[in-house]
């Protein structure tokens, strides 16, 4: 056996485990448990998110891989994703020209990251990440590689202190998306940036149906989990002190626990419909806050989302929690095609926007967004707002939220709602701003009076129009 070549050796690896690791339709023949193996898979990934798609989708590419490198590579791919443009800064420098190969270079962002966050093994992250090289693009590029992450190392002091004075290098957010903080919040744009950078918080919500954060936190204490609880005293959230895969978690799947960020718990209380009212939940999926609210009140309930995949996310969370409401995939956008004219007592609108406010939790949105987004975002939003205003009862409320931290979705977007409708008042807005605690969001909640609607700009519009 020790005499075979080594590539057999390792494919024979491969078929022991059962498995045949492939990302893409491109087989892996390195051995199933080695960090080349991850480098590969997390390159692979990380090709699949420049190409456009999102992480969730890149890392399904990656069809056959062992769970245990599939695990490293995820780690990999979200660390690297984390620290947008930091590694790109280091290569401009070490590369003389631009490198043609995108598995290449994606795997250089890996191992270099790899190489910070584990500066006990540099070395074996280099001999790893050259194996890597050979399987991704053959042995030419194996000496690249190898001579990249050598210099790398022999300069990292320099290059280090020169990524520490470039703005985007230093903050790991895209330049466009820094000016935004800067201007909006100036006194906060440093923490919200050390926020976002930071692995996020596993926050829970105790079913309220089956008792309260305190009596879960004795669940948990008891299966030797550390936790605290957090909010509001009274509230539903705690913090996990370590995330830990949901099985884990006492009674998941019997309904007593739900994993959801504070700040998203944030959307049911400020609702807060009671019981019997009929209650619009408008852009739904998977679940999260539609359960939350038929926790706290037995409703009339219609979960509405536009992506049929997402909207079976729903259904699957209202099983799990022994919970019911109508499940609808249709386009909040036109009500004509799933409304079916009984007015809604309560609507939440927690529209689709850049997700600026919750990065930490999809880092690839720093590399997929583009600042044109905001405005796309921003018009996708009215149009929903306005197509869902006319199905709310007089006196009733509906709840505008995003998970965005750009003006242009946020207050923007519900004061120039407000001067549109005049029969909208506002009753209550908050920033949730991303913090160790808590994801960012942003809420407004409307309240419809029973004044007719601005004609004047109607009669305007339709003049002009
Ligand atoms: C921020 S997520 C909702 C999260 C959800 N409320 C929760 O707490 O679990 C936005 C959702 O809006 C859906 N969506 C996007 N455009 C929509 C539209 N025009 N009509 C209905 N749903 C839409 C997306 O599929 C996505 O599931």
């Amino acid at each position: 056996m020790s005499s075979l070549p080594r590539k057999f050796k390792i494919i024979k690896a491969a078929a022991v485990a059962g498995m045949s690791p492939r990302t893409g339709g491109k087989t892996c023949t390195l051995a199933p448990d080695s960090l080349a193996c991850s480098l590969w898979f997390a390159a692979q990934a990380l090709v699949g998110v420049s190409g456009g798609k999102n992480l969730t989708e890149a890392l399904a590419a990656v069809t056959d891989a062992p769970p245990a490198a599939r695990a490293a590579a995820q780690d990999i791919a979200y660390g690297v994703l984390r620290r947008y443009g930091w590694a790109e800064f280091l290569l401009v420098r070490l590369l003389r020209t631009p490198l043609s190969h995108a598995g290449i270079e994606a795997l250089l962002r890996a191992a270099l990251y790899r190489l910070e966050t584990r500066p006990d093994a540099r070395h074996t992250v280099v001999d790893q990440a050259v194996q890597a090289a050979g399987e991704l693009a053959g042995s030419p590029l194996k000496g690249l590689v190898n001579g990249v992450l050598r210099n790398y190392l022999r300069q990292r002091d320099m290059l280090l202190a020169a990524a520490a004075c470039d703005e985007v290098a230093k903050n790991w957010h895209p330049r466009w998306w820094l000016q935004r903080l800067q201007r909006r919040w100036p006194a906060q744009w440093e923490s919200i940036v050390a926020a976002d950078n930071a692995p996020p918080p596993m926050t829970l919500r105790a079913n309220g149906r089956r008792g309260t954060a305190a009596s879960y936190l004795a669940r948990l204490q008891a299966a030797g989990l550390t936790a605290h609880l957090l909010g509001k005293a009274g509230g539903s959230a705690l913090r996990l002190e370590r995330p830990v895969p949901v099985d884990a978690l006492p009674g998941f799947f019997e309904g007593e626990v739900s994993v959801q960020d504070l700040g998203a718990q944030r959307a049911a209380e400020l609702l807060a419909p009671t019981a019997g009212m009929r209650v619009l939940d408008a852009c739904a999926a998977p679940g999260g806050k539609t359960s939350h609210l038929l926790e706290r009140a037995d409703l009339d309930l219609l979960a509405l989302d536009a992506d049929s995949t997402r909207a079976a996310r729903i259904t699957d969370n209202l099983r799990r929690l022994q919970l019911s409401a109508e499940v609808c995939v249709g386009d909040a956008a036109h009500p004509a095609d799933w409304w079916d004219g009984r007015a809604f007592d309560a609507i939440l609108a927690d529209v689709p926007c850049s997700a600026s406010g919750v990065v930490r939790r999809h880092p690839d949105i720093k590399a997929l967004r583009r600042e044109s987004d905001v405005r796309r975002f921003a018009r996708e939003q009215a149009t929903i707002l306005d197509a869902l205003w006319p199905l709310l009862r007089p006196a009733g409320r509906l709840l505008y939220a995003t998970c965005s931290l750009f003006e242009e979705e946020n207050k923007g977007q519900v004061d120039a709602f407000l001067y549109r409708h005049a029969d909208a008042r506002q009753l209550a807005e908050e920033y949730w701003l991303p913090c160790p605690e808590n994801d960012g969001f942003y809420y407004a909640l409307l309240e419809k009076q029973h004044a007719p609607e601005n004609q004047g700009v109607q009669e305007g519009a339709r003049e002009t129009g």
